[in-house]
């Protein structure tokens, strides 16, 4: 099929190469001039695990093609899929601009039929919004053709996008039209062999749905963040806790990992959108809000703990931190638990010695040069000369660590493990000041037996 993709960022990028992956023939349109040089050139603006080689033999074979010419996009694909960015507005609700300014484009170029797909994470009533923005350039322009509106969220995790893309749970189609539901499972048919993936529904209830999972997964989270702070108050050990609710089926084992607080491009601005929905609905979503708040908290507690180890007092110090990105596997820092790290130690007069195997350059292009940042080659350099060390992510080649030697690196033996990566005891027999997520640690008191 002929497939066109507005949008090459962590979505649009991933979704355009995986439908070239399997045989279809794929344009992705983006206005950033430089980022679609570099992707014509092969080079990948992301890090993304395995795509750079899935671009590379899509293009080489011509089934992948690249473009900032919105002609040359429109008449192209019987699909059009907008994947473009939907940030948060001045008042968390989703900022549609750029999705509206790609229904304009459609509008402006269409001169067959076309099925435009809202890819991107957008509020209920997205889709009559870029039907109404098509109508109206279609009327401007005196012609008359037809098009369908769908909705299809994506729920791929960035650092697992293509195995999510390629093997995901489902495919959420909303749509009310025969003629989509046919093109769409064309379009997914390679996806869909082994069992029946795509669910269609109505327009509403699709857009909801990828609110409704964001959500969902996030409160997830901020639910034992919670249960995390009171087991370090009750001396209670979160991580035997976790083991003890994940196994009854009911509740599982994903996404109730404790932690320094969710971040990246989506959970934080998804949260906060969908409360912004109900609030314009006249609903007060209490649980959103809270889901919300308790996260922004949790965000601030590596930077209480290590302020509480050197009592208030961190100014001349120098702090190694171990892992940027909002999460291992990605470059991405949007919203990341380090950055709201660094700037509390940054006001507080602390230096920062970073490592981070892919969010370096990332970093650098966020806070610039300063003499208060040092980037470092490894994690071992992060360490030597530092007064004490915060994980902020757990990226595979952190979880091992000899306590004897890291306490002949720090000058004060104060680890901040905002990923409860190592084991307590091991800490406490090398003699390091350790502090976890909810493992009991010594900042907060037991309450005495009576
Ligand atoms: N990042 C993720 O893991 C996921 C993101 N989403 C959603 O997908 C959407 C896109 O997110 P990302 O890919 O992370 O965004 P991104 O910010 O990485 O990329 C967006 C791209 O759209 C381009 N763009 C802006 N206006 C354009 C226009 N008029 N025509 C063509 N291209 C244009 C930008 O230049 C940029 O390259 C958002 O709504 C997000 O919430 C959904 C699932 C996962
Ligand atoms: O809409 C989106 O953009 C995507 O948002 C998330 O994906 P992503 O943000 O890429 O990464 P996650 O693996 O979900 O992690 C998000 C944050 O939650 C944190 N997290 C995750 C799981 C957990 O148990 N505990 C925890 O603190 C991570 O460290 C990270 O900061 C969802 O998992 C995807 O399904 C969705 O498509």
């Amino acid at each position: 099929m002929k497939i066109t993709v507005f949008g090459t960022g962590y979505v649009g990028l991933v979704t355009g190469t995986c439908l070239a992956d399997v045989g279809h023939d794929v344009i992705c349109m983006d206005v950033d001039a430089a980022k679609i040089e570099r992707l014509k050139q092969g080079e990948i603006p992301i890090f993304e695990p395995g795509l750079e080689s899935m671009v590379t033999r899509n293009v080489e074979a011509g089934r992948l093609n690249f473009t900032t010419d919105a002609r040359e996009a429109v008449a192209h694909g019987v699909l059009q899929f907008i994947a473009v960015g939907t940030p948060p507005d001045e008042d968390g609700s989703a900022d549609l601009k750029y999705v509206l300014a790609v229904a304009g484009t459609i509008g402006e170029h269409m001169d067959d039929y076309k099925v435009i797909i809202d890819k991107s994470t957008v509020p209920v009533g997205t889709a009559d919004r870029v039907h109404a923005r098509v109508a109206e350039v279609l009327k401007h322009r005196g012609v008359s053709v037809a098009f369908d509106v769908c909705s299809n969220p994506e729920f791929l995790k960035e650092g697992a996008a293509l195995e999510d893309f390629t093997r995901g749970a489902r495919i959420v189609v909303g749509t009310d039209s025969e003629a989509v539901r046919e093109r769409m499972r064309e379009c997914y048919a390679p996806y869909n062999r082994n069992h029946e993936k795509l669910m269609f529904m109505d327009v509403r209830a699709a857009e909801l749905t990828k609110y409704a999972a964001n959500a969902m997964l996030a409160t997830k989270i901020s639910f034992m963040n919670e249960i995390s702070n009171l087991a370090e108050r009750l001396g209670a050990d979160i991580e035997e806790v976790r083991r003890g609710i994940g196994s009854d089926p009911r509740i599982g084992y994903h996404f109730i990992y404790p932690g320094c607080g969710y971040g990246g491009s989506c959970f934080p601005k998804d949260v906060q959108a969908l409360a912004r929905t109900a609030s314009q609905v006249g609903y007060e979503a209490e649980l959103l809000t809270a889901v919300e708040s308790v996260n922004k908290r949790q965000k601030v507690t590596l930077f209480e703990k290590l302020s509480r180890a050197f009592d208030g007092d961190l100014a001349g110090k120098t702090i190694a931190v171990w892992g940027l990105a909002f999460k291992p596997n990605t470059d991405d820092m949007r919203d990341a638990p380090s950055r709201t790290l660094m700037e509390a130690l940054w006001a507080a007069g602390a230096k920062v010695q970073a490592y981070d195997p892919e969010a370096m350059k990332e970093c650098r292009r966020i806070y610039g040069e300063r003499d208060d940042l040092v980037l470092v080659a490894d994690r071992i350099q992060a360490v030597k000369g530092a007064d004490a060390l915060v994980v902020c992510t757990e990226w595979k080649e952190f979880r091992t660590l000899d306590g004897e030697w890291l306490k002949q690196q720090l000058a004060f033996p104060v680890v901040v493990d905002g990923r409860n990566l190592f084991e307590p005891s091991a800490m406490k027999s090398a003699c390091l000041m350790y502090y976890a997520v909810g493992r009991g640690d010594s900042m907060h008191q037991a309450p005495e037996a009576s």
